[in-house]
C-alpha cells in the first residue's frame, strides 16, 4: 500500500516560499515592517481537512514565524487545485508543480463545509474537531462569505444568521473570545452574540496539551451599524455647519453614547456574575503600575516619537500610584473601542472579547480594572473626532468643534456608565487617566506598525495626558 502524504500540495519548504510572499501583505500578519527570509518560517503541522471539495483539496497549516523580536503561530486554511475558479482568483497564494494554492476561507464551498462541520460536531482527525453549543440552531443552508473589514482575524458571514471568526494567531488554550461569549451567554447577558459553536484543536501531540480555539461561530447581528461608523458620521455632520455646536446639528451622538455607557456597565456586571471579582491588594496595584511602566518603556524603544516623552510618561504613572487604593479587578473586554460595539434594533451589542491582540494570553484572560475598558472607549471618542480632522489643512473651527464633540460624548458615555453601574468611573480620575495613557501608548505602537498616518492621533493624546493639567 502506498503511503498517503500528510499534505495535499507542495512540500513544506516550497510551501514556505509561497507563504513568505503572501503573508506579509495580510492585515493580520503581526511581524510587519521586518525583513524576513524563508528561515524565519517553520511549518509546525499540516492537517488534511477535506479532499475534493469542488475540485480542491483543503489543508490546515500551522506556521510559526520567528523574528528577532517576536514568535507567532499562524493558522491558515489552504486549498490546492488544478484549475483556479474565478471566485477565488483574488485569494491565490501561489503555484507549485502545476497546482495552485489559495486561501480556502475565500471559497464558499469550503466555508459551507466548516458550517456543517460545526452543526454536526465533525472530527477532522489529527486532533482538529468541531462542536455545536447545545442550544444553537444553525442555518446550514446560508452561504458563507469572508467580510472585508480591517481585521486581526478572518471572519465569514453566513447569510443573516451566523458569523465564523477564524483566529489567525494562535496561543495554546481557550481563546478568551470563545470563553467569554460562552460564560456571558450562560448568565443570560443581553448585550452579546449567542455562541453557536467552535472549531478546536491541539497544537502539539501529547497528553496534557491544551485544547485551542481555532474558530468561533456566533449569532450575526444583521442590519446593525458599528459604533465607529455611527460616531464618525456624527462628527462629519458637524463639519457641514462649522458654526453649530454638537447639540445643535443633526446626528448628535450623545444619547447613543449614554446608552453605550449603560450597555458597557451591564456587561461588566455580567462579567462579575460569570467570573467573579476581587479587590487589588497594595502589591497587585504596584504590579499593575509597574507593568504599565515597563510597557511604556518598551513602546518608547520601538517608536521614536514616544522616546522623547519617556521621562514624562514615567512621571505620570508615578503620580497615579498615590491614588490607587480600592481598585476592583474582574474579567473585562480588554480592547474596547467604537469598532467593537454594534447598534442593533435591540440596543448596543459588544463583540470581540479577545483583548488586545498584542498582549500575551495569560494577561488577556486575567482580572483587570473595568476602568481599562472605560478608558478604551474614551480613547475611541477622541479617535472618532481627531480622525476626521487629522489633515493639517483642516479648518481651525472644524478642529474646535470636533474636540467639543469628543468632550460631549466622553461625558455622556461616563454618565450612562455611572447611572447603570452605580459608581462613576470619573471618581477614580487619576487612575482612569493612567489607563487612558496606557491605552494611548498601545495605540501609538499599533498605528506605528499598521497605519503610520494615524500615529499622530494617539500621540497627541499621550502628550495631553502626561501634562498634569491636560485632557486627552
Ligand atoms: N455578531 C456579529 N454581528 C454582526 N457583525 C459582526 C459580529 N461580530 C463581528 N462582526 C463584524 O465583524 C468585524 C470583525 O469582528 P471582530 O470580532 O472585531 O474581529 P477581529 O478580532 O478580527 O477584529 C466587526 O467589526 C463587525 O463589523
Ligand atoms: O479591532 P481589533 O481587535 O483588531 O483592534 C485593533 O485594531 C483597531 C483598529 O481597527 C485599534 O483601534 C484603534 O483605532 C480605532 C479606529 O479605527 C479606534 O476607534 C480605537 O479607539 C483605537 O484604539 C485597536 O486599538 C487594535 O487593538
Amino acid at each position: 500500500m502506498t503511503q498517503q502524504p500528510d499534505h495535499v500540495g507542495a512540500p513544506d519548504s516550497d510551501l514556505i516560499s509561497l507563504l513568505a510572499y503572501y503573508l506579509p501583505a495580510q492585515r493580520w500578519f503581526a511581524a510587519k515592517g521586518q525583513t524576513l527570509t524563508d528561515e524565519n518560517y517553520r511549518i509546525v503541522r499540516r492537517t488534511v481537512i477535506a479532499r475534493d471539495v469542488s475540485a480542491a483539496d483543503v489543508e490546515q497549516v500551522l506556521l510559526e514565524v520567528t523574528t528577532p523580536t517576536r514568535q507567532d503561530l499562524y493558522q491558515l486554511w489552504v486549498a490546492w487545485t488544478d484549475h483556479v475558479p474565478d471566485r477565488v482568483a483574488h485569494a491565490v497564494i501561489g503555484t507549485y508543480d502545476g497546482r495552485t494554492a489559495y486561501d480556502a476561507l475565500a471559497d464558499v464551498n469550503v466555508t459551507a463545509q466548516m458550517l456543517s462541520a460545526v452543526d454536526e460536531g465533525r472530527d477532522f482527525g489529527s486532533g482538529v474537531s468541531a462542536r455545536r453549543e447545545p442550544d444553537a440552531v444553525i442555518d446550514i443552508g446560508a452561504m458563507g462569505l469572508v467580510i472585508g473589514a480591517e481585521q486581526s482575524n478572518t471572519s465569514i458571514v453566513y447569510g443573516h444568521s451566523a458569523i465564523l471568526k477564524v483566529f489567525r494567531r494562535l496561543d495554546p488554550g481557550p481563546n478568551p473570545d470563545a470563553e467569554v461569549h460562552r460564560a456571558l451567554h450562560a448568565v443570560g447577558s443581553s448585550h452579546i452574540a449567542q455562541p453557536f459553536g467552535e472549531i478546536v484543536g491541539r497544537l502539539a501531540e501529547g497528553a496534557g496539551e491544551a485544547e485551542t480555539t481555532l474558530a468561533l461561530l456566533t449569532e450575526f447581528f444583521a442590519n446593525s451599524a458599528d459604533g465607529w461608523a455611527m460616531a464618525t458620521a456624527s462628527v462629519r455632520d458637524l463639519m457641514s455647519e462649522g458654526d453649530l455646536r454638537a447639540d445643535e446639528v443633526g446626528g448628535d451622538f450623545a444619547a447613543e453614547s449614554y446608552r453605550l455607557g449603560e450597555a458597557v456597565a451591564a456587561v461588566h456586571a455580567d462579567l462579575v456574575r460569570a467570573f467573579g471579582s476581587t479587590v487589588a491588594t497594595g502589591a497587585e496595584l504596584g504590579q499593575i503600575l509597574d507593568a504599565m511602566r515597563a510597557e511604556a518603556d518598551a513602546a518608547a524603544d520601538q517608536v521614536p516619537a514616544l522616546a522623547e516623552h519617556r521621562e514624562a510618561i514615567q512621571a505620570a504613572f508615578d503620580r497615579a500610584g498615590d491614588h490607587a487604593a480600592g481598585l476592583n479587578l474582574q474579567r473585562i473586554h480588554g480592547d474596547l473601542h467604537l469598532g467593537q460595539v454594534l447598534r442593533t434594533l435591540d440596543g448596543w451589542k459588544i463583540i470581540d472579547f479577545e483583548g488586545e491582540p498584542a498582549k500575551p494570553l495569560a494577561f488577556r484572560r486575567g482580572m483587570h480594572s473595568p476602568l481599562r475598558d472605560v478608558a478604551g472607549m474614551l480613547r475611541s471618542f477622541d479617535y472618532a473626532a481627531r480622525g476626521q480632522t487629522i489633515n493639517p489643512h483642516t479648518d481651525a473651527q472644524h478642529r474646535y468643534r470636533a474636540a467639543e464633540w469628543a468632550t460631549r460624548n466622553r461625558r455622556s458615555f461616563c454618565d450612562g456608565y455611572a447611572a447603570a453601574a452605580g459608581t462613576d468611573p470619573r471618581h477614580a480620575d487619576s487612575l482612569l487617566r493612567v489607563f487612558e495613557l496606557d491605552k494611548a501608548i498601545y495605540e501609538v505602537v499599533y498605528e506605528h506598525g499598521h497605519r503610520p498616518l494615524w500615529e499622530a492621533i494617539p500621540l497627541q493624546a499621550v502628550v495631553a495626558l502626561i501634562n498634569p493639567g491636560g485632557t486627552a
